[in-house]
């Protein structure tokens, strides 16, 4: 139940938290596994505090990511440790979490393991949470990315991005992966983020806007001032 108490960001995360987990409930009912996707950065973290909350058979969840930074897990940058941190916690410790990472030292060098690890999850996705900044980027398809195009045609799962308005290299999950999930959320916070969303409204080329390559999943917007 939503706590009225709380602040709009809190009350957000939290009716999320619930979709999320009514998605998983409802495609765990006809199937074994389940598979969630999630996104990093700032603005997830009162959701995925929000969801481990929740009454669910954890044990029975796939969590892995949209994107992923190549630092280590134990760098503050990692959305892996975010979602160790703040989602797989108490009961939702059991669910089984595929990182994006390996030990190589480059994205291009790790690529094919990741691939072959998440080849392994309850694909299609449940639910895909994105995130989005404020250049437009969601998951890690940035405007500038040199595999930007790659990344919004191949048919491939997931590939290395460079970028060079970000300080790391980075691994991605492709739009052709996303888009095959069942549901699609966009989750932003902040005027900024309504201006960016509505400006992708308002226009169809996705290498300006990667955004937009999403925008007809349908993609359920949650938003919060
Ligand atoms: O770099 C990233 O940024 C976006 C948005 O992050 P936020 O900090 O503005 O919430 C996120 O969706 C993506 O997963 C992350 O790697």
């Amino acid at each position: 139940m939503t706590n009225l108490a709380a602040g709009p960001r809190e009350q957000l995360a939290e009716q999320l938290a619930e979709a999320a987990a009514e998605a998983l409930r409802q495609d765990l009912s006809q199937n074994d596994r389940a598979l969630l996707v999630l996104s990093g950065g700032s603005t997830p973290v009162p959701f995925f505090q929000a969801l481990a909350r929740q009454e669910l058979p954890w044990e029975r969840v796939d969590v892995t990511l949209a994107d992923e930074r190549w630092v280590s897990e134990t760098d503050e940058a990692s959305n892996a440790r975010l979602v160790r941190r703040h989602l797989l916690q108490d009961q939702a410790a059991s669910a089984r979490f595929v990182s994006l990472t390996t030990d190589d030292e480059t994205p291009e060098q790790g690529v094919e393991a990741v691939t072959r690890r998440i080849e392994t999850l309850s694909w299609p996705a449940s639910l895909v949470v994105l995130g989005m900044g404020g250049d437009g980027h969601t998951a890690s398809l940035f405007p500038d990315s040199r595999e930007l195009e790659l990344g919004l045609t191949t048919d491939a799962p997931v590939l290395a991005t460079r970028t060079p308005s970000q300080p790391q290299a980075r691994i991605t999950l492709s739009a052709d992966r996303l888009h095959q999930a069942r549901r699609h959320v966009l989750h932003i916070i902040g005027d900024d983020k309504r201006s960016v969303l509505a400006r992708a409204l308002s226009g169809d080329d996705s290498r300006e806007l990667p955004i937009r390559a999403f925008l007809s999943c349908p993609l359920a917007v949650y938003w919060a001032p």
